[in-house]
């Protein structure tokens, strides 16, 4: 089992290169934000609110994540995650230290787009997400950047992909998930 995960700004274009890359490489897809939001049955936006209210919510849905996705993880294991939430100027990290060491997590790649172009996106996209400034949008890019160093402590390599241009960014995904 070689579990991936696939981190980066909501509207960065995760889903997107995930998807893409599906069409050509065999993998196991995961997607964390999907399994949370079902078992609370819960729009995401407000599954934010409750973890802020409730801590020991938070940490059971760690639990429950960690366990559903050691069970369906299968060779190579794409997770589609986040390093860090923000609302507000209030953050709450995505994933914890014991979910990166538990699940034996071999590498984090993290997509990144300008804040501009994210921005744009998430404007565009069908799926309906919430408003957000240009200034939050920087300092939440900013912050969840600065997440990716105690991921290396954790001995974890970490790959940065620039999603501007998709077909090169699939094929910069590609080539790394296969290298591992
Ligand atoms: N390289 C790209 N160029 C233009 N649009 C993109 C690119 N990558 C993603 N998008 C678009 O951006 C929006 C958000 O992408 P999505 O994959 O849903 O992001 P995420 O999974 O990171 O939230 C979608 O409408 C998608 O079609």
């Amino acid at each position: 089992m070689k579990v991936v995960l696939v981190t980066g700004l909501p509207g960065v274009g995760k889903t997107t290169i995930i998807k893409e890359a599906m069409k050509r490489i065999n993998f196991t897809y995961i997607n964390a934000g999907d399994i949370v939001s079902s078992f609370l049955k819960m729009d995401r936006d407000k599954i934010l609110d409750l973890y802020i209210k409730s801590p020991s919510l938070y940490r059971k849905m760690q639990d429950i994540l960690k366990k559903a996705i050691k069970k369906r993880a299968k060779g190579l294991t794409i997770v589609d995650t986040h390093l860090l939430f923000y609302k507000n100027n209030i953050l709450i990290p995505g994933v914890t230290r014991d979910f990166v060491n538990n699940l034996n997590v071999r590498a984090v790649t993290y997509i990144y787009a300008p804040p501009k172009l994210i921005l744009e996106r998430r404007k565009k996209d069908k799926r309906k997400r919430p408003e957000i400034n240009i200034n939050d949008l920087e300092k939440w890019l900013t912050l969840s950047m600065n997440m990716l160093i105690p991921i290396l402590f954790e001995e974890k390599i970490v790959k940065i992909i620039e999603n501007i241009e998709l077909e090169k960014a699939v094929n910069e995904f590609i080539e790394f998930v296969t290298s591992l």
